[in-house]
């Protein structure tokens, strides 16, 4: 009997649409290898026995959130969240060092408005896949993962994150000249409160681990390698409650931060796009990005 699978999402595409669903339903995971092989973004090990699957992101060098990544990340949430028998999601990386580096810089510069709207809407989108899903998520946070990267962790219900000085979490959009939108901040409130969330974007703080688990940005923090182990037993933890009960509560504390975004989708896109479209945003942006490549060199 096999009961772990492992599948990508490029055979999926067709299958799937994005329309957000309530209810879930059973759906066949069954690929053939040819189609594993074609993965490239994400890859997701479902482990049939204990409903939890783990998704790999792997979009080298850095798991930066382009638009084929985030459309690849969202059919592949959306496709566990229609599985009755997924309940419980673990993501981490499967780049070296590197959880996510957030949004893409290069889908923010250099595009036609009509790029940056596509863009935000599926930052949004996977925002809302994540905040309001019904799965226990669980962020296993095994590199630095800053502005979008530590966004896809806020989202989840508990973070643990390798113990490694030389990695950092935080939203430092600031520092690129750039503001996090409203949703970004309701989730950082809802995670550290108000007053660490006041300073923390302001001056688009970067935490180590530790100051990142004395501000409760971060529940956990593990040695690198134990990292799956402790998310796998923090999972066992929660899907050990009453499921009922426990979504209906999750869905209680984040209802109000979700319907907020829903009610003004439309007016947040055009506010990202006027933003980014300004000459001063996209000579910041460039600026940031050759600092980037001056860094490494
Ligand atoms: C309103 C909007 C809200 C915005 C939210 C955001 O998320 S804004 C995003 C805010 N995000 C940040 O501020 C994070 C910026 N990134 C970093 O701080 C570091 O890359 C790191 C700490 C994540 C990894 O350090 P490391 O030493 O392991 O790696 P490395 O530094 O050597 O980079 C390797 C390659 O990746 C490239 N690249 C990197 N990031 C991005 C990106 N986001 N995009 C595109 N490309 C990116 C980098 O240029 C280099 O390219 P090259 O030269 O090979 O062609």
């Amino acid at each position: 009997m096999a009961l772990r699978r492992s599948y990508s999402l490029s055979g999926l595409l067709s299958r799937l649409s994005f329309s957000s669903s309530r209810g879930r339903a059973c759906v066949s995971p069954i690929l053939t290898t040819q189609q594993r092989n074609q993965s490239n973004k994400i890859k997701v090990d479902f482990d049939q026995s204990t409903g939890v699957a783990v998704m790999h992101m792997q979009s080298p060098p850095v798991n930066s959130l382009s638009l084929d990544f985030l459309t690849e990340f969202c059919i592949s949430v959306e496709k566990l969240e229609m599985d009755k028998g997924c309940r419980g999601l673990i993501i981490t990386s499967g780049q070296p060092k590197v959880f996510s580096a957030g949004l893409d810089i290069l889908e923010m510069y250099g595009k036609s408005p009509e790029h940056y709207a596509e863009f935000w809407k599926a930052v949004q989108e996977m925002w809302l896949k994540l905040y309001s899903s019904n799965m226990v998520t669980v962020a296993a946070i095994n590199g630095s993962s800053p502005a979008g990267g530590c966004l896809v962790a806020l989202t989840c219900d508990y973070r643990i994150m390798a113990d490694n000085p030389r990695y950092s979490i935080g939203l430092n959009e600031t520092q690129l000249g750039i503001v996090a939108p409203f949703w970004f901040k309701d989730t950082l409130v809802n995670v550290v409160g108000h007053r660490n969330t006041e300073i923390s974007l302001q001056l688009g703080l970067l935490y180590n681990p530790l100051d990142a688990l004395k501000i409760g940005l971060v529940d956990q923090l593990v040695p690198e390698d134990q990292i799956l182990a402790a998310a796998t037993q923090t999972m066992s933890k929660w899907l050990a409650i009453p499921e009922h009960a426990r979504q209906l509560t999750k869905s209680m504390m984040r209802l109000p931060t979700v319907d907020k975004l829903r009610a003004n989708r439309e007016a947040d896109i055009q506010n990202f796009v006027g933003f980014v479209t300004k000459e001063s945003i996209q000579k910041s942006l460039r600026m940031y990005m050759e600092m980037l490549k001056q860094r490494k060199a």
